[in-house]
């Protein structure tokens, strides 16, 4: 029943006699038990306007063939700067491939998703996420939200482009997790370096795409300090009435997501939500918050979910590119105008991210929201 599995953990931990009654009230994400519960504890069940629709259309996202552009040829370039402006105008979702990212190391990424993630939960735990934090392993949001909870596990770290010899996903992941794990740690690093580098060249086409300096964007994040995060989505007996990530805009700056084969993405666009069907080849690149702040409002960051299924794990590897902490959010000059003034104030990405983690549960507002609470804090 879900009550046992929720009270699990406590029952396997020694607490002192009253703060295990207390703990024992406490609800936890089981992923090893939950996926065969029939009954979904009422945390997890959404309401009926938000519970998942049968059935959605597929979008209509362009599928842009990076291969020109990494080398080097000029019309490939104008054409896939095209295509990049008209989808980040409607929705903020794109497709690419012939990308250059090693097979072989998108291949480990999903293995080493598994072998984490199957793991025994009290393990995982190792690597626990805290309050107001926003990295480490999270098994839903429980002791975050009571309400309104994804059916996933999440393990997130940081890496900074700041320093090309510093191995900080490795060292992260080795300190949390111990030398068993080390090779975990050696494939996110090398994974996360790959997003880097391939979120650079997008900056690079974005600006092309907007008329704007074409490095502009590129130096802006040369030295990024980003979020890594692996999405687990265990299986789950009722889906229809869960999902595995709530429906949310990413604050942060460009998202390049890979998933597997299982599916389960979806995108809001005309007031109705579809379906991005999987293609391993493929990464799916969306804009989030601060792009649109950048881009004072012209490239839109859109609401997306994603879905989960009664009979197959899913993952996916989302890497959230993010300015330096000091770095001022602000559109250049060639997006700003008497007809264009700007829309949102000033910020930086570190005051953004507070905003989401310790004042407000971030949802389809959250841009707004924050710039009206930045704006409030200025007058
Ligand atoms: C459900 C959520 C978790 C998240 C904030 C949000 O409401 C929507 C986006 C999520 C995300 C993705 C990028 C990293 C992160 C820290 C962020 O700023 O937005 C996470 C948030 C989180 O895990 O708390
Ligand atoms: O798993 C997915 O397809 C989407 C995940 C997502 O939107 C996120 O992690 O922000
Ligand atoms: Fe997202």
């Amino acid at each position: 029943m879900a009550i046992d599995s929720i009270s699990n953990i406590a029952s396997m931990t020694h607490y002192p006699k009253d703060e295990k009654k207390d703990e024992q009230k406490k609800l936890v994400f089981d992923a090893s038990v939950l996926k065969f519960e029939s009954q979904i504890p009422k945390e997890f069940i959404w309401p009926d306007d938000e519970k998942p629709s049968a059935n959605v259309p597929e979008l209509q996202v362009p599928l842009i063939d990076l291969g020109g552009f990494l080398s080097g040829d000029p019309v490939a370039t104008m054409e896939a700067s095209r295509f990049i402006s008209e989808a980040c105008q409607q929705h903020g979702f794109f497709l690419v491939v012939n990308h250059g990212v090693d097979a072989k190391l998108l291949a480990d990424a999903h293995k080493y998703m598994d072998n984490f993630f199957l793991l025994p939960l009290r393990q995982k735990q190792r690597a626990q996420r805290k309050v107001g934090e926003h990295c480490g392993y999270a098994s839903s949001f429980t002791g975050r939200f009571s309400t309104k909870l994804p059916w996933k596990e999440t393990l997130s770290f940081r890496y900074s482009a700041e320093n090309n010899s510093s191995k900080m996903v490795e060292d992260y992941l080795l300190n949390k997790m111990g030398n068993e794990l080390r090779l975990l740690g050696r494939v996110y690093q090398d994974y996360c370096e790959a997003m880097s580098k391939l979120s650079l060249g997008i900056m690079e086409l974005l600006a092309i795409s907007l008329g704007v300096g074409r490095a502009h964007f590129r130096e802006f994040f040369d030295k990024n300090d980003s979020i890594m995060r692996l999405n687990y989505y265990p299986p789950c007996q009722k889906p229809d009435l869960t999902l595995g990530t709530g429906p949310h805009c990413d604050p942060t700056s460009l998202t390049i997501l890979h998933q597997d084969r299982v599916g389960g993405l979806q995108v809001f666009v005309d007031n109705e939500w579809h379906s991005i069907s999987p293609n391993f080849e493929a990464f799916v690149v969306n804009i989030g918050d601060t792009f649109m702040a950048l881009s004072n409002g012209r490239y839109k960051s859109c609401l997306h979910r994603a879905v989960v299924n009664s009979h197959k794990p899913r993952k996916s590897l989302a890497f959230f590119l993010c300015p330096e902490g000091d770095k001022v959010v602000t559109p250049p000059a060639e997006l700003v105008s008497q007809n264009r003034p700007r829309v949102y104030p000033d910020f930086t990405w570190p005051m953004l991210l507070e905003f989401t983690q310790k004042h407000y549960r971030a949802d389809m507002n959250t841009l707004q929201e924050f710039s009206n609470w930045v704006q409030q804090r200025n007058s």
